[in-house]
């Protein structure tokens, strides 16, 4: 999985990689300081010749981490009912109180994230990337320029997606844990701005 600074506007389309010039790429370990945890799962084939989930990979990996629950997420123009409103609704910055979990299985999309300057950090997820966001990052999610990602949710407690906007979500706990995590973590101020 590719990660690079953002440019701080979109000026053109939000699916486009949008980044910052200097060749500017963040390494796994900036990634994992913010308290995101990046792990590649091949995938497989189904019987139709789908790409699909590693089963037993993914079995050992929801054991190992108490992912009791999943479903199925797939985002594009045909599949997912109110498409345009969805994307709009993924694409505004916010957090969750619990972790976001996603298995790419297939297609591909972009996650951004706020780093501890409140700068934008963009993720790119291919087949086989398993990205765990902490609770309490800011975050959103586009498709790229393929229009199309097929991701397994997996969840500790029963499946939802509750999004908190920002600037709400600056007094919510899960927000308030995330920045003294990161600050304890780090050794340095996060930027804390509504
Ligand atoms: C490919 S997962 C779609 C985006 C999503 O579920 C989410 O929570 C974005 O923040
Ligand atoms: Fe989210």
């Amino acid at each position: 999985m590719k990660a690079w600074e953002m440019t701080n506007t979109i000026e053109e389309d939000q699916r486009l990689p949008n980044q910052r010039a200097g060749d500017a790429e963040v390494e796994v370990g900036a990634l994992e300081a913010l308290g995101v945890r990046v792990t590649y799962l091949p995938v497989g084939a189904d019987n139709a010749g789908r790409n699909a989930a590693n089963d037993e990979a993914l079995e050992a990996y929801r054991k190992a981490h108490g992912y009791v629950h999943m479903d199925v997420l797939e985002v594009s123009p045909s599949t997912l009912p109110n498409y345009r409103q969805k994307l709009r609704e993924f694409f505004e910055e916010h957090i969750h109180a619990d972790e976001e979990v996603r298995y790419v299985v297939d297609g591909s999309g972009y996650f951004d994230v706020r780093d501890a300057r409140d700068e934008w950090v963009r993720m790119h997820v291919t087949p086989g990337d398993l990205l765990v966001l902490p609770a309490g990052i800011y975050h959103r999610f586009t498709l790229d320029t393929g229009d199309y990602i097929r991701a397994i949710r997996l969840f500790r407690e029963a499946p939802q997606w509750v999004p908190i906007p920002r600037p709400d979500a600056e007094r919510h706990a899960a927000r308030q844990r995330y920045v003294h995590e990161l600050r304890t973590r780090n050794g340095e101020p996060a930027a804390v701005r509504a």
